[in-house]
Formats: structure tokens, C-alpha cells, sequence
């Protein structure tokens, strides 16, 4: 079985899923925390690894940038390759000043600006949320402390984005961050019957001049996978 953006055969691809936007990232992933990792797909350099976490089946695959493209990918694995739960381990911008660099967001919730939602039900908002168990399990898995933040985060379509007011907005409603897929993915999990969670690591801030630098942002994510995997354990083995 192919798909037109994976290749991997049946069965090649564990329940639950770690997916990070750069593939670079996916690579590491599969390099420093699962264990016999094995090549599963490759179409268009978006390199897929299926191993085991502690003792577990677990795969990563890459989403690309975007809400169109982390949907075309999470609704494949989730329709062809019978994946359940999917993982995304991804950066941020912060918004409020309490949210610093390297901290780490757990998604609940994704608002968005992308008229991609708006297309699912005609007249209606969905409503993009994190699945309960995934959420409940990441948030039990980070614990609490400063650095640890729970709430709704922001799904743009523009990287680029100098809107000033509406950072501010954004977070008189209790937004925590802003990045570029979790209601795609939150928006095709609820369509496929499928679990998402975001766990996002801040790499910089809409109001901060402070940022961190590519490598870092390739490297300086650790904890949020492991909160991210440890959460998809819960969900695989419950
Ligand atoms: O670090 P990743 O997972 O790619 O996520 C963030 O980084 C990219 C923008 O630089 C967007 O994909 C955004 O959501
Ligand atoms: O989409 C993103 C990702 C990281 N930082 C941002 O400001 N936006």
C-alpha cells in the first residue's frame, strides 16, 4: 500500500505517532529516543521511523509547515495506516510574558485563522481540541513548575505575521502561543476518529527580541518529546 505522500507497506507504522514539522527533527527523534529504528517511508524527503519506546512500537513522522500539510499526513496515517493517536512535537512563539524561551506548552486547544476549518461543516466553527487522554497524560507527564504551561495556543497561516493588536487579543483569551499546525491536526483527528495532542517547545516571542537559533531550535526539544511519547504510551497501553 502507498498513499501519494507515503510509502510505507501495511502495518509499517505503530499506533501512535511523533510528529514534529522539520524532518531533520523526525531523524533525531528516531536517532536519540526510539529504540531499533527502521526506515518506513520517504516521499518527498519526509523520512518516517518506526521503532519501540520503552518497549513500545512507536513511530515519528515529519508534517511539514502548515495546516495543509500536516493534514494531508496525519489524515493518510490516519485512514490508510490505522494509526490511532498522533503526537505533534513542534516550536512555538510565545505570547504572554510569563511564557519564556524552552518552556513548554501543552496544546489543549488550537485556535486558528485558516479558513481550512471553516471548509469541514459549512457554516459551522469547529472547535479544534486536543483529545482528553492524550492531554490529561502529557499534562500529568510534565508536571508542574513555571516553565510548564497547559492552554489554549494559535494555528496561523502566516509565519510572518506583524499584527501587534492581535497578539495582544490573543492573549487577553488566555492564548499561550502561536505556531502553524495544531488545528489541522486537532480539525483531522476529530474527522478520522483519531486521538491529537500538541506539546509545543517556545523558540522565541511575539513580544521578545529573543529567539533560539535553527540548531538549537533542531535540538532544544527533548523535554516536550518525551512528555509527547510518554503521553502516546499511556494511550497505547490503556
Ligand atoms: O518547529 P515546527 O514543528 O516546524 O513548528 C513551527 O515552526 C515552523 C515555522 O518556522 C512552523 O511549522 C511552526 O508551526
Ligand atoms: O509558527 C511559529 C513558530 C515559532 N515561532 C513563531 O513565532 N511562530
Amino acid at each position: 500500500m502507498v498513499t501519494p505522500h507515503i510509502s510505507a507497506a501495511p502495518g509499517d507504522f505503530a499506533p501512535g505517532v511523533l510528529m514534529p514539522g522539520d524532518p531533520r527533527r523526525a531523524r533525531r527523534i528516531a536517532e536519540t529516543i526510539l529504540q531499533d529504528a527502521r526506515l518506513v517511508t520517504d516521499v518527498r524527503g519526509i523520512e518516517g521511523y518506526t521503532g519501540t519506546y520503552r518497549g513500545v512500537p512507536l513511530s515519528v513522522l515529519a508534517s511539514g509547515m502548515g495546516m495543509p500539510s500536516v493534514t494531508i499526513y496525519a489524515t493518510e496515517l490516519f485512514r490508510f495506516y490505522g494509526v490511532r493517536s498522533i503526537a505533534r512535537v513542534g516550536t512555538a512563539g510565545g505570547i504572554p510574558a510569563s511564557v519564556g524561551l524552552r518552556d513548554v506548552v501543552v496544546a489543549t486547544a488550537a485556535h486558528t485563522d485558516s479558513a481550512m476549518g471553516s471548509r469541514r461543516i459549512d457554516g459551522v466553527h469547529l472547535s479544534h481540541a486536543a483529545s482528553f487522554r492524550l492531554a490529561a497524560a502529557a499534562a500529568q507527564a510534565a508536571g508542574t513548575g513555571r516553565h510548564i504551561h497547559v492552554g489554549p495556543v494559535f494555528t496561523t497561516d502566516h509565519f510572518y505575521l506583524e499584527r501587534p493588536a492581535l497578539f495582544e487579543q490573543l492573549e487577553a483569551h488566555g492564548t499561550l502561543a502561536v505556531e502553524m499546525e495544531a488545528a489541522g491536526l486537532y480539525a483531522t483527528a476529530a474527522a478520522e476518529g483519531g486521538h491529537a495532542l500538541a506539546v509545543l517547545t517556545v523558540s522565541d516571542h511575539v513580544r521578545r527580541a529573543e529567539a533560539l537559533t535553527p540548531a538549537e531550535r533542531e535540538t532544544d526539544f527533548d523535554r516536550a518529546v518525551t512528555i509527547a511519547a510518554t503521553a502516546l504510551l499511556a494511550e497505547t497501553i490503556s
